[in-house]
């Protein structure tokens, strides 16, 4: 794991020198009877990275399908860049600049690593692929591609059948596809998920070039806390539905409430 002193950086910009990236007001998402998120009211500052914790059932995958589109809110709104856009489907939302990371669908295991990230970047510049042009019509997406591999360190599996990669190494194509696409926003739902040991570190690397780049935001979603504090610029915690805290790291890590309500759980969640 590399240092790294420019989370310290967008922590000391006051806030009024901030952009919003996305923020949701009063956002609720009741299922029947149940409100899985309860008038979450957050704001997520452009090129900040921001994690989003809470234990099992908090409702920090929900609070994703939300920004996301993959579900529609109960209540309450979204603004992203200023815009509001909890009426749009996901492609729509895709087209702002709104990327999930688990849209492992737009991975073709029969097609190479790097031909996927070229379709990713076809996708973007909207060009259709004819047969009958020369290649080096295309050679440009190929090259854009490459440098997309080489920013999550998949370079040198350019030429491997997606269905061939470790889990880790999809997961970093999956990211690979949504910095191709031009993705402000980057929706990273536990990119550590059933990683092996060895796979942890590496993402790590990438997530936090990816944030020392500056130039994206990202939203986190992962229980593992020591990896937590040491990436966010902030974090908000949602216990039961409800937003019980929002700050630094450090605000949130010394925050009673969080620390009653939910630090315990949390670290004995993390060690399973
Ligand atoms: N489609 C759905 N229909 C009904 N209830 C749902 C649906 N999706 C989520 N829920 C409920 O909403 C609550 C929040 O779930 P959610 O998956 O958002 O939590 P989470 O914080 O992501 O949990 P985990 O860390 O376990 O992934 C839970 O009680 C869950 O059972």
């Amino acid at each position: 794991m590399t240092t790294s002193t420019t989370a310290k950086t967008m922590e000391s910009t006051p806030v009024h020198e901030k952009k919003k990236m996305i923020e949701t007001v009063n956002l609720t998402k009741s299922f029947g009877g149940h409100t899985a998120v309860s008038a979450v009211s957050l704001t997520i500052f452009e090129k900040e990275l921001k994690s989003i914790i809470g234990p099992n059932g908090a409702g920090k995958t929900t609070f994703f399908n939300l920004l996301s589109g993959q579900m529609k809110p109960t209540s309450g709104e979204i603004f992203f860049q200023g815009k509001e856009i909890q009426h749009l489907p996901p492609h729509k939302r895709t087209k702002l600049g709104i990327g999930r990371s688990f849209q492992i669908t737009n991975v073709f295991p029969t097609l190479t690593v790097l031909e996927n990230v070229r379709l990713a970047v076809q996708a973007k510049y909207n060009i259709h692929y004819s047969m009958f042009r020369h290649f080096k019509h295309y050679k440009h997406l190929e090259e854009e591609a490459y440098e997309s591999l080489e920013k999550v360190k998949l370079a040198d599996k350019a030429g491997q059948l997606a269905s061939n990669l470790a889990h880790g190494e999809k997961r970093k194509l999956e990211i690979s596809i949504l910095l191709a696409l031009d993705t402000k926003l980057l929706l990273l739902d536990e990119p550590t998920a059933g990683m092996s040991i060895d796979e942890v570190p590496q993402i790590i690397e990438v997530i936090e070039e990816i944030r020392d780049q500056r130039d994206r935001t990202i939203i986190l979603i992962e229980h593992k806390i020591d990896l937590v504090k040491h990436l966010s610029d902030s974090i908000a915690v949602l216990f039961h539905g409800k937003q019980l805290a929002d700050g630094s790291p450090t605000e949130i890590m010394n925050n009673e409430q969080v620390q009653s309500a939910y630090l315990g759980g949390l670290y004995n969640d993390a060690e399973d």
